[in-house]
């Protein structure tokens, strides 16, 4: 189960637009992996040469150790792609739509109701796909990437154009399906998804990939200090300037803001006086990590 991913210095250009500018990355089987940037970084497009729809003008895509662009049957049936949801075929409920790609796939009959009821669309089966929502349209395409019971599924921007609720609920269906054991490979310019979903990510920018790690260990790279707050009326901003470890104290509209680079000792000073009131704590995010790699603010 899972099948390990291979970007080795992959190309794309478009004219003089550089879309893939010498992508390399490795995919464990079994990984949740994203492609994490703004619009136009290259991350369709790199997706599609490692799906084998686009072919490289360099370098080589590898699924499994073969070039997915050789369209292998036996290498296809082990893979899965989210088609966008205007591909689906006109007038067709959620369920003809699964037979239908079922079909197509060759894929055993009979797991329509069982792949419906895992994207959470059991009672919207005799629904048409023009009649759901965006949200309930986007499980109706990864179910279709599932028709074959693939062990990788890639999914291009799943979350894309969704408001925060139906994005979060779909957050849970992407984990179940990477629990399941498969690889998946997203792209996303959602920040905050990257790090909520993924293993390790890829940031990419302008054709290139400016680094590959677990979303943590970028952050904790950044040696930036964490933003500690509580309420005015449980500590003043000189007494916080005297907690050891802590590098300024200030007051803004909310409470006192303090900055440190040792949070456990704070917090336990903090606990130790009782002036745990109004808590917040804020380390750096992808979005620092972005700002420091590029000099420029993350504008998805
Ligand atoms: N078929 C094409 N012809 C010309 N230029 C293209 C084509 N496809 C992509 N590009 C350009 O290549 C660059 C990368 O595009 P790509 O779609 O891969 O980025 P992306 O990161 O997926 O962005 P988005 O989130 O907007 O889809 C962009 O500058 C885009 O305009």
């Amino acid at each position: 189960m899972g099948l390990r991913v291979e970007a080795d210095h992959l190309e794309m250009a478009y004219g003089a637009v550089r879309a893939a500018d010498d992508v390399s990355f490795t995919v464990e089987p079994g990984e949740f992996f994203g492609l994490l940037g703004p619009n136009g970084a290259g991350k369709t497009t790199t997706l599609e040469m490692l799906e084998g729809l686009r072919r490289p003008q360099g370098g080589q895509a590898r699924i499994d150790g073969r070039d997915p662009s050789k369209r292998e049957p036996e290498l296809l049936s082990r893979f899965g792609v989210q088609l966008q949801s205007s591909a689906f075929f006109d007038r067709l409920s959620a369920r003809e739509q699964l037979d239908t790609f079922g079909a197509l796939y060759g894929a055993e009959p009979g797991r329509t109701d069982a792949l419906l009821a895992e994207v959470g669309l059991a009672e919207h089966a005799g629904v048409r796909a023009e009649k759901l929502s965006g949200g309930q349209r986007q499980r109706l395409s990864i179910a279709c990437a599932l028709v074959h019971d693939p062990d990788l599924v890639f999914l291009d921007e799943p979350t894309a154009a969704l408001d925060p609720q139906a994005r979060r609920n779909l957050w849970d269906l992407l984990e179940q399906l990477n629990d399941s054991g498969r690889t998946v490979v997203l792209t996303t310019h959602y920040m905050e998804e990257a790090e909520a979903l993924c293993d390790r990510v890829a940031i990419m920018d302008h054709g290139r990939v400016l680094t590959v790690d677990t979303p943590a260990a970028l952050v904790r790279g950044l040696d930036r200090p964490v933003r500690i707050g509580v309420a005015t009326d449980v500590l003043s901003a000189a007494d916080g300037a005297s907690i050891g470890g802590v590098e300024e104290a200030s007051e803004d509209g909310d409470g006192i803001v303090l900055t440190t680079r040792r949070p456990a000792d704070v917090l336990t000073e903090l606990a130790a006086r009782d002036a745990l009131a109004g808590l917040s704590v804020r380390g750096a995010t992808l979005e620092d990590v972005f700002l420091e790699l590029t000099g420029r603010e993350y504008r998805a």
